[in-house]
């Protein structure tokens, strides 16, 4: 498999590179060079360090291997302390996309369409970015990539909650398993933003439940995308987080570091443009990727 461009591949190479090797003063100061220039950040760097020390105290290693071992395990646990379970149970099952433009909202939906039809689930989405008639074309590509049915406004501008009514109403009347509704990413103001969101939200749960809202960041934006999505996590009720472009320049660290500072977890990952670049979010899989 290719190397990540998140991986500690590289940074990790001059650690634990030789294989077996004692353990020196300089293999500490070298993992907490890779873990600060990953984005891991000086306090969970500084955590997890303490973790992995007292782990080899405890233990007597004083082999490099083993302490690569203890650094992977230490990073999975922290990373295995959220539950990243997509809770989709009730029928309908509502999903809301939310997340500043760009981030590749549109393009989760189509990927997440398409991993759920292969559970036998019956996907509906619904174009609330009424705002971009190309937004909701591209929506309508994506649907139809997936086989998935769509609800597209009626007018360009149209009520945004209007169409995410009428989604969620003929899932129900449809029988639809799963409607997921994608939304603006950009209005002219944040409260003007967070107000439609809320406005949609109320109206869908005339209907049904909101089973998940899911908050897309572009992971190689690291910290100053989570800045920017600052107000969907104060006001949107995000369930979890979709973190995208991780096949790009993204910094492994932020998938440790945005989990803690936000308390949400990641739910899905996006490492690719392609309709079949989404997975869950495997924490052992990941630290083994990421530590090698
Ligand atoms: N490399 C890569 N590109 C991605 C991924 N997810 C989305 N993209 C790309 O990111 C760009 C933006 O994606 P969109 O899905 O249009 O983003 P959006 O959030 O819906 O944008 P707005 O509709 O403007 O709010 C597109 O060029 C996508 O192909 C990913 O996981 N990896």
């Amino acid at each position: 498999m290719a190397e990540k461009a998140w991986s500690f591949g590289r940074a990790f190479r001059n650690v634990f590179g030789g294989g077996s090797e004692p353990i020196t003063e300089d293999t500490w100061d070298d993992i907490e060079t890779a873990l600060i220039s990953a984005d891991f950040g000086p306090e969970i760097t500084d955590a997890v360090l303490e973790v992995v020390r007292s782990e080899v105290d405890r233990h007597r290693v004083t082999d490099v291997v083993d302490l690569k071992r203890i650094l992977r395990e230490t990073v999975e646990t922290r990373l295995d302390a959220f539950d990243p379970t997509l809770r989709l149970s009730e029928r309908p099952a509502v999903i809301l996309v939310v997340g500043v433009n760009g981030v590749g909202k549109t393009t989760t939906i189509g990927k997440l369409a398409n991993y759920l039809t292969r559970f036998d689930k019956k996907i509906i989405v619904g174009a609330a970015d009424t705002f971009r008639a190309a937004a909701v074309e591209q929506l309508a590509t994506w649907a139809d990539r997936a086989g998935v049915e769509i609800v597209k406004p009626q007018q360009q501008g149209q009520d945004p909650a209007s169409v995410a009514f009428q989604t969620v109403q003929r899932a129900i009347d449809e029988q639809f398993d799963i409607a997921i509704i994608d939304t603006a990413g950009r209005l002219q103001t944040k409260g003007g933003l967070m107000d439609e969101l809320g406005k949609i939200r109320r109206v869908i749960e005339k209907l049904a439940p909101v089973s998940e809202v899911l908050l897309v960041l572009d992971a190689t934006t690291g910290q100053n995308g989570l800045a920017q999505a600052q107000a969907f996590i104060e006001h949107a009720g995000v369930t979890g987080l979709v973190l995208t472009k991780l096949d790009g320049s993204a910094k492994g660290g932020f998938v440790l570091a945005v989990q803690e500072s936000t308390e949400l977890p990641i739910k899905l990952v996006g490492q690719g443009e392609g309709i079949g670049d989404l997975t869950g979010f495997t924490p052992h899989v990941f630290a083994a990727q990421l530590i090698g």
